[in-house]
């Protein structure tokens, strides 16, 4: 991580934990939005007007979050208007790293080696981990926002002038009910899956198995109606949310994060959903499943040997 602008040689990737072995996840520190008018959106400052062209995108495959807005630039036909930059897979001792592995960029942009170095572009005095995504203003050179919700919301809408785009992912009426269930998802399904990966005590890690499959069963109940999305018809970003942890969950984490009492083809709604997702159009770009596996088991902490399993090569 980066302690003034410095980058830690250090550097581990167990993340901070709490007295009794819990893994916390850190807070991301640029909260700007590209708004249609520039305009300051709802957190951070303005001056972020919706261009084509201007902005970029930093992502890793293996990332759920940077995945979120990976899979919002496709849904929202913005591949022509935000460009992308995909890292290494594998974490190394300077953190994301550009090129060096098949499918991935070198950082045509910045010509930046290593994601930690726009982080210090974008502010010299910088403390904090280097996250993906971090999507780039390329006209002030500076990241506008490095949290993969305020982005999947922005990209949602910012654009609407500039292309003709998909469903809306955050309908009005729907607003209300989208941030609870999100709400819900993130705290006992997206991030509890690395509490109990990076679980330092027993305790700490039966707390977030049982959360991560009484929030699996629960989901898994909700799609019984044979709805086709979480609130029925209607794509929305909460269904973006939960995708991105389904479609890693059988590669990443009942394997490595010990998430193990089924895998998610055992869970039938749950699996044709994810299908089903993964066949919108432009989906399955988004989705690597060697990235996945590559990024994943190349968590020293939690895989000393680096081997990467064969298996699963379906979803
Ligand atoms: N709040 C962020 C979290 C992003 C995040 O944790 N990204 C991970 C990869 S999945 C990362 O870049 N980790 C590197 C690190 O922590 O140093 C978001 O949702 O955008």
């Amino acid at each position: 991580m980066l302690v003034n602008g410095v980058w830690q040689e250090n550097w581990q990737p167990v993340q901070a934990k709490d007295e009794d072995g819990r893994f916390i996840r850190q807070t991301s520190s640029f909260r700007n939005w590209i708004t249609p008018d520039g305009a300051p959106g709802p957190t951070g400052s303005g001056g972020f007007k919706a261009e084509k062209g201007r902005y970029h995108l930093y992502v890793a495959y293996i990332c759920p979050w940077a995945s979120r807005a990976l899979m919002v630039r496709e849904l929202k036909g913005l591949q022509d208007v935000i460009s992308v930059t995909v890292v290494n897979p594998r974490l190394t001792d300077q953190g994301w790293q550009f090129g060096g592995y098949p499918g991935v960029d070198e950082d045509a942009l910045n010509g930046a080696r290593y994601m930690h170095e726009l982080y210090t572009l974008a502010d010299p005095q910088i403390s904090g981990r280097a996250t993906v995504p971090v999507l780039w203003d390329k006209q002030t050179e500076t990241i506008v926002n490095n949290e993969s919700a305020d982005i999947v919301r922005m990209l949602n809408s910012a654009f609407a002038g500039i292309v003709d785009q998909g469903p809306d992912l955050y309908p009005q009426d729907l607003a209300g009910e989208i941030n609870v269930l999100n709400e819900y998802i993130y705290t006992d399904l997206n991030n509890s899956v690395y509490q109990a990966g990076f679980a330092s005590s027993q305790e700490a890690y039966d707390e977030a198995y049982g959360k991560v499959f009484a929030a699996l069963d629960e989901l898994e109940s909700r799609l019984n109606d044979g709805r086709a999305y979480l609130f029925g018809d209607r794509l929305t970003e909460t269904d973006v949310r939960l995708f991105v942890t389904l479609v890693r969950f059988d590669a990443a984490y009942h394997g490595l994060f010990k998430c193990n009492r089924n895998t998610l083809r055992a869970m039938p709604n749950l699996h044709a959903y994810t299908r089903r997702i993964l066949a919108l159009e432009g989906v399955a770009s988004t989705v690597n499943i060697d990235h996945i596996k590559a990024g994943y088991y190349s968590i020293k902490a939690l895989n000393p040997t680096g081997i990467v399993p064969v298996g699963p090569s379906e979803i």
